[in-house]
């Protein structure tokens, strides 16, 4: 690899032999463990049966490096059923710095595809809220389906520039895994090993300076935000770090990261440049500490409202909350600034899950009931979500379309509908497979059929989605997308045998 765009790096990595080595390497992967769906040890297991050789990280034992690969773990029915992430070593830091808690609100400011925000969900048990931002609608889908996927109940999705991200409600812990040059990627993307144009390079701090403002002034006094980046330039890390803590005027601290983390200090001068001595206590991890890509972490503490804070609006104060139903799902009542759950429309879910599939309330345990006429019935573990326009949904999609005609979606009977008792298939491999391939089939005579319509799809005891049944024949209702995946794995599960 030409080392000539990180050349100007030189004076400020560690061991630049080393990294220099590490970016001709193939980058292993690494998948973190999603404690919400699996065993770590049972998944372990089912992996090194099939040929993986999994080596957990002393400083996070739920993220594994993947040492050897039959063949891509993305291929496997494990990470389809979202029992864990592809994440690369260097980004499951950012979150282990942030260190959400369970019962805490939590905002990802620029979330998808959603590495982090299910990390965040997961180590918080799916307890308290995971609000998920982006501004960029095809990364919201990404973003909605991994977190669906994963099974996080707890998160409000929403589409917001960073920015201008409204206030009314008192994160305890905001991150801000900004926008960057993403310099961290060369290992894996050629467009990283090229740079960013000079345009990028002026553009890109205004707008992290813009998101990590924004963030600080979120966030309730006393709470923790965490600034971090995929890049090794200082104008946009440390830089940005340092311009904060001068505007902040003492109202923000950079606190120290565990120990055990891995990277290097902080830098506290670049290209004629003096920083603040304290941005020393942020860390840099370069592709060679890890075997990884390449990250930027900063742990910064509020510790009174921030200059640049308009009085009564962020950090918990009323003034600028705004109720609308607009895109999300979820439709909000106007004044109040939050949606409550809807307890009747539960109720009807209730039924209608014990009569379409002989399941009973305890599947729902902990979930409300959020819906409109255009996105049908999202489930959620939280009682109440923000009525902010930007609310794009909450929690997993039950169902779609509403009134009489309800149709499953496969997500939702993914995550509540593994124990159907009625109007479910058990299916094995050859019969999954050519439902997946467009084909029709006959029902096992067995199979518990009471009536025509919507049946759950079980393979080897997963709900795997949503099928239909005219009476005589089954055909698959999966989503195109999660249909093409799974055959792709049944193929390949074939091909091992
Ligand atoms: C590094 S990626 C985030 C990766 C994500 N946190 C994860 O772990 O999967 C940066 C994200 O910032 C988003 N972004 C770009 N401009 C933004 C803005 N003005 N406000 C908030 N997010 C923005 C991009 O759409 C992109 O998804």
């Amino acid at each position: 690899m030409p080392a000539t765009v990180f050349e100007r790096y030189r004076s400020i990595i560690d061991d630049w032999d080393a990294f220099q080595a590490s970016l001709i390497r193939p980058q292993p992967a690494a998948l973190r463990v999603n404690r919400l769906k699996a065993d770590p040890a049972a998944l372990r297991a089912r992996l090194e049966e099939r040929g993986f050789r999994l080596e957990p990280y002393d400083w996070y034992p739920d993220l594994w490096r993947v040492a050897e690969e039959p063949f891509s773990p993305a291929l496997t029915l494990e990470h389809w059923l979202g029992r864990f992430y592809l994440q690369e070593a260097a980004a499951a830091v950012p979150v282990l710095a942030l260190d959400p808690q369970p019962g805490e609100t939590v905002l990802d400011l620029s979330a998808a595809p959603g590495g982090k925000s299910t990390q965040m969900a997961e180590r918080m048990g799916n307890r308290g809220m995971v609000v998920a931002n982006d501004p960029d609608p095809r990364r919201l889908a990404a973003l909605s389906h991994n977190l669906q996927r994963l099974g996080v109940t707890s998160a409000v999705i929403t589409r917001a520039d960073g920015r201008q991200f409204p206030g009314g409600l008192a994160f305890d812990r905001v991150l801000v895994d900004a926008p960057c040059s993403a310099e961290g990627n060369a290992r894996r993307s050629a467009r990283a090993r090229q740079g960013v144009g000079r345009h990028q390079r002026r553009r890109l701090p205004a707008v992290q300076l813009a998101l990590l403002r924004r963030a600080l002034a979120l966030v309730r006094p006393g709470g923790v935000v965490v600034y971090s980046t995929c890049t090794f330039a200082p104008e946009e890390n440390e830089a940005v770090v340092d311009q904060v803590l001068r505007a902040a005027e003492g109202s923000v601290t950079v606190e120290p990261l565990p120990p055990a983390l891995p990277g290097v200090a902080g830098v506290t001068a670049w290209e004629g440049q003096r920083f603040r001595p304290e941005v020393e206590a942020c860390r840099r991890i370069y592709p060679h500490h890890l075997d990884s890509g390449g990250m930027f972490v900063a742990r910064l503490r509020k510790r009174g409202p921030v200059p640049w804070e308009e009085p009564g609006a962020e950090g918990g104060g009323e003034g600028s909350r705004k109720a609308s139903a607009a895109r999300s799902g979820v439709p909000a009542r106007p004044g109040t600034g939050w949606v409550e759950a809807d307890a009747g429309l539960r109720q009807r879910v209730v039924a209608w899950l014990g009569e379409a599939f002989g399941l009973d309330e305890s599947v729902l345990e902990g979930a409300y009931a959020y819906g409109n006429e255009d996105q049908g019935i999202w489930l959620a573990a939280l009682p109440r979500v923000p009525g902010w326009e930007a609310v794009w949904s909450a929690g997993i999609r039950l169902v779609r379309g509403h009134g009489a005609t309800w149709k499953p979606t496969s997500f939702g009977l993914m995550q509540w509908a593994a124990g159907a008792t009625r109007n479910v298939v058990d299916l094995d491999r050859q019969e999954l497979q050519a439902l997946l391939e467009g084909r029709q089939i006959s029902a096992p005579p067995e199979a518990p059929l009471v009536r025509r319509g919507w049946i759950v799809l079980r393979y080897r005891g997963h709900a795997v989605g949503c099928g239909f049944w005219d009476g005589q024949r089954l055909r698959s209702a999966l989503p195109h997308e999660r249909a093409g995946e799974l055959l792709s794995i049944l193929r390949r599960e074939d091909e091992g045998r």
